[in-house]
């Protein structure tokens, strides 16, 4: 398959919220470039996990992104044949759209080399069963051994969502889950990906999990995992939209209905998040967050407490932390 490369030339502190913006108009994967060196597992597992904070260097930042290129050299977004300057057109509308409120350096755009890989794909091979302390979680192509049948097993396939369980982050999230979740649990997933923090807090014997993503990948991954899980249809219901400012998604969501609320979104998404979700809590509900990395600890606990939470523990793996609160 072939990929045309675009750079943009940005700094270090505004990557993330590029990276997030070029999500949301459908052009998954982009890379950090010419950084602290990552490893090859890093550079792998780029397209189906959050891009860690890299250390300082001298503020200058180049971001890739690969837009899928037709044997007839025609241009590929959200599935469509787009011409390359209304490609080009959308990402500048997206750069000048944070420019009101944060500096992205020049935010130029250059064009690449076309490359011929399975960007999609590749990610695959890297992608391995593996245990969150008891729970085997198993890509989906996958066959379980005889010796774990028994236990509590996710089967993922992340398709083009964000979710295989490896990531520090969705880790932190299951661990609390399996803390909280009671036969009772009326559970929010924001961010919901590949589902599979729904399909865990399920199989721990949760009684119902919305989903919500901005990610329209999102849906059909949640449909083939929750067969692919055994979680019955109506267990387990999805939909796309952003709850921050989408008053219809929070209509549809509903008010103080969730005993749980879990979000495994990048701190910058969670601030503004946390104020409104609350809106959606049962008194007594918790809030489990991560996506947070270490340096940006301070900001999300502020959040909680600023939306009147109470934090209840702060856990932590490698450079990621996990917050988890409590609305009193
Ligand atoms: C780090 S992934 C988490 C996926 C999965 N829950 C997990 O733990 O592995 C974050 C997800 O949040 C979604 N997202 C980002 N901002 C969002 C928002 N405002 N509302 C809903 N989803 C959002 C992204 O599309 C992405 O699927």
């Amino acid at each position: 398959m072939k990929w045309k490369k675009f750079r943009i030339k940005t700094k270090t502190e505004a990557e993330d919220m590029i990276i997030s913006s070029l999500y949301d108009i459908g052009l998954e994967g982009a890379q950090i470039e010419d950084h602290v060196p990552l490893t090859t597992l890093e550079k792998e597992q780029m397209f189906v996990d959050i891009l860690p904070d890299m250390q300082e260097d001298d503020g200058i930042a180049y971001l890739s992104f690969f837009v899928e290129e037709t044997e007839d050299g025609e241009l590929l977004m959200n599935g469509e044949v787009t011409a390359q300057e209304d490609i080009l057109k959308a990402v500048e509308e997206e750069l000048d759209s944070l420019r009101t409120f944060m500096d992205i350096g020049e935010g130029s755009i250059e064009i690449d080399e076309t490359e011929d890989i399975d960007w999609i794909n590749n990610w695959k091979q890297y992608f391995k069963q593996f245990y969150v302390d008891d729970i085997l979680i198993i890509p989906s192509w996958e066959k379980v051994k005889k010796e774990d049948e028994g236990r509590m097993i996710i089967h993922i396939d992340p398709g083009t969502a964000f979710g295989t369980g490896m990531h520090e982050t969705t880790q932190l999230c299951i661990r609390q889950l399996k803390k909280y979740v009671t036969k009772d649990t009326e559970l929010l997933d924001v961010g919901t990906g590949s589902g599979i923090l729904s399909i865990a807090a399920l199989k721990m014997g949760a009684k119902h999990a919305v989903g919500t993503d901005l990610d329209t990948c999102a849906v059909p991954a949640v449909e083939e995992n929750k067969e692919a899980n055994d979680i019955p249809e109506a267990a387990f219901d999805m939909m796309i939209g952003n709850i921050i400012d989408d008053k219809e998604v929070q209509d549809t969501v509903g008010y103080e209905k969730y005993d749980i609320v879990v979000a495994n979104i990048l701190a910058d998404v969670l601030v503004p998040l946390t104020p409104v979700i609350i809106h959606q809590m049962k008194k007594g509900g918790i809030y489990i967050t991560s996506g947070i990395i270490d340096n940006k600890e301070e900001t999300v606990v502020n959040a909680v407490k600023a939306a009147g939470l109470e934090v209840l523990e702060v856990t932590y793996q490698g450079e990621w932390v996990s917050v988890t609160a409590r609305k009193n």
